[in-house]
């Protein structure tokens, strides 16, 4: 029997991590895209996964959108954020120079854990906002994502400004990556005792 359109056979699963240092608006971002909704307060993130069925160029996608404490120079990388992950998301804030420093920080991090010398990317400018108190020109951003071969967007998730695109980025950049002949990244292996 064929699956009915709209069935959750038909869609491809796809694991998306959201990465970056503390306070950078990680969580502010999923939540406005999942939920729509905006929270002022600030509640530090240890670990959390969305889902939503994101359609992209026809085609629906089940996506593990995956949430994450931030990251700093010191913090290792979780396997949950590396293994079996088709894409990331990294996040930092325009308003602070650290945070878009720790973006190359985290992505040699990635490469280092994954082995691999690329993995899809979309950079996030967050709090977009934030002009008077910006640190990090679009120049800037720009030119990391052309060094990183990622695609780059500015956000802010207080107006709902760019949210859903960077989501529809992610999925262009893991297709196109899996079109080129990438490889499906691999569900551990391991267990840990
Ligand atoms: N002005 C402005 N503030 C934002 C925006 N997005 C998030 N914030 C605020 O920034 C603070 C941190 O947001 P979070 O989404 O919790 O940041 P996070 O990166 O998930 O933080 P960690 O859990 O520590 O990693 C909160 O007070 C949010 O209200 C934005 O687009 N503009």
């Amino acid at each position: 029997m064929s699956a009915a359109p709209g069935s959750s056979d038909l869609r491809k699963k796809r694991k998306i991590a959201v990465l970056g240092s503390r306070s950078v608006g990680k969580s502010s971002l999923i939540v406005r895209y999942v939920e729509d909704a905006f929270v002022d307060a600030y509640y530090p993130t240890i670990e959390n996964i969305f889902q939503k069925v994101i359609t992209y160029k026809g085609q629906e996608y089940d996506c593990d959108i995956i949430d994450t404490a931030g990251q700093d120079e010191y913090s290792i990388l979780n396997s949950k954020h590396a293994i079996g992950i088709h894409g990331y998301v990294l996040v930092y804030s325009i308003a602070s120079r650290n945070s878009f420093e720790m973006i190359q920080t985290v992505y040699d991090k990635i490469l280092n854990y994954t082995g691999t010398e690329h993995v899809p990317c979309v950079i996030v400018g967050q709090k977009s906002d934030l002009h008077v108190q910006r640190q990090v020109s679009e120049a800037d951003g720009k030119a990391l994502s052309q060094q990183l071969q990622c695609a780059w967007i500015e956000t802010s998730a207080r107006h709902n400004a760019n949210v859903a695109k960077v989501f529809e980025l992610m999925l262009s950049q893991t297709e196109k990556g899996l079109q080129d002949g990438g490889p499906e990244p691999q569900p551990s292996k391991c267990t840990v005792m």
